[in-house]
């Protein structure tokens, strides 16, 4: 592995139908961050994802590593080392958590070379199955799963992709008080090696686990800096409070760190 990669964003500007849903943003992430993302529904946040991804036409820059990615398909820029997840776990239900690991890790192998049982097991899929704690579980149907784990084996399936760069949307969404703090300890170990961004609406995960937030708000970027400085940003307290749209969120500003 080539090490974590930074994410260097510039102006950069989503429309839809004349509605700019990504307002001339500027992000810097810098290599082996843990940042969180956050801001109110519809800040824009899965958009500037999306537009990092290839998955809408965007404008402005997207270094990532010092390379443009902007106007690449989706699958040259998952190939130059950024993976993501949604927030619903798409992971092949029917195969074994093994299976799946095999599977993403497997470019270039046949199917079938992949799915016969064979005398070992990859050494990146041994590593991901330990960091992601699902190695008893390795020969259960994904499908078997709780919600939690099945988070978890996507986030492997990135590893073993030896993605450098991680974009996860609402990875704790549904999880219990448990699983949220085995995922947040996850993803400190993976943002060792690797630089992670996370999408959350979750405060309380936010406040234990980012190294750095970034707030969106109506497409532009609203604050930065330490969960402390934001919190303490009197623009980050307005738009909260004057939203409020849920409680979990409006908290963000009342809440000392
Ligand atoms: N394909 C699309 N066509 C038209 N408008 C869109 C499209 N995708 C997103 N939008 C709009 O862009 C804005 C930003 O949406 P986005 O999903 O990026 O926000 P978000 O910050 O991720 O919100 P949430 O926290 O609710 O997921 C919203 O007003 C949304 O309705």
């Amino acid at each position: 592995m080539s090490g974590p990669a930074g994410l260097e964003i510039r102006r950069l500007r989503v429309a839809f139908d004349g509605f700019t849903a990504v307002d001339g943003v500027d992000l810097e992430v810098r290599p082996g961050d843990l940042r969180f993302l956050i801001g109110p529904n519809g800040a824009g946040k899965t958009t500037l994802v999306d537009a990092v991804t290839g998955l809408v036409k965007a404008h402005g820059s997207v270094r990532f590593d010092g390379t443009e990615l902007l106007g690449r398909s989706v699958h040259r820029i998952s190939r130059s080392g950024i993976g993501r997840t949604f927030q619903t776990a798409t992971v092949f239900e029917e195969l074994t958590v093994l299976q799946n690991l095999d599977i993403a890790a497997g470019a270039g192998r046949g199917a079938w070379t992949m799915l016969r049982r064979r005398r070992s097991t990859p050494e990146p899929v041994v590593r991901a199955l330990e960091t992601i704690g699902l190695g008893d579980l390795a020969d259960s149907p994904a499908g078997t799963l709780a919600h939690g784990r099945k988070q978890w084996l996507e986030i492997g399936m990135l590893l073993v992709q030896d993605v450098r760069l991680l974009l996860l949307d609402e990875p704790v969404a549904g999880m219990s008080h448990d699983e949220r703090l085995a995922t947040g300890e996850l993803l400190e170990r993976i943002s060792t090696e690797r630089t992670v961004v996370v999408i959350e609406h979750d405060m309380d995960f936010m406040r234990s686990f980012a190294r750095s937030v970034s707030v969106l708000h109506a497409g532009r970027m609203l604050s930065e800096g330490t969960v402390a400085e934001v919190q303490a940003d009197p623009k980050v307290q307005e738009v909260y409070l004057g939203h409020a749209p849920r409680e979990a969120a409006a908290d963000v500003a009342v809440q000392e760190v």
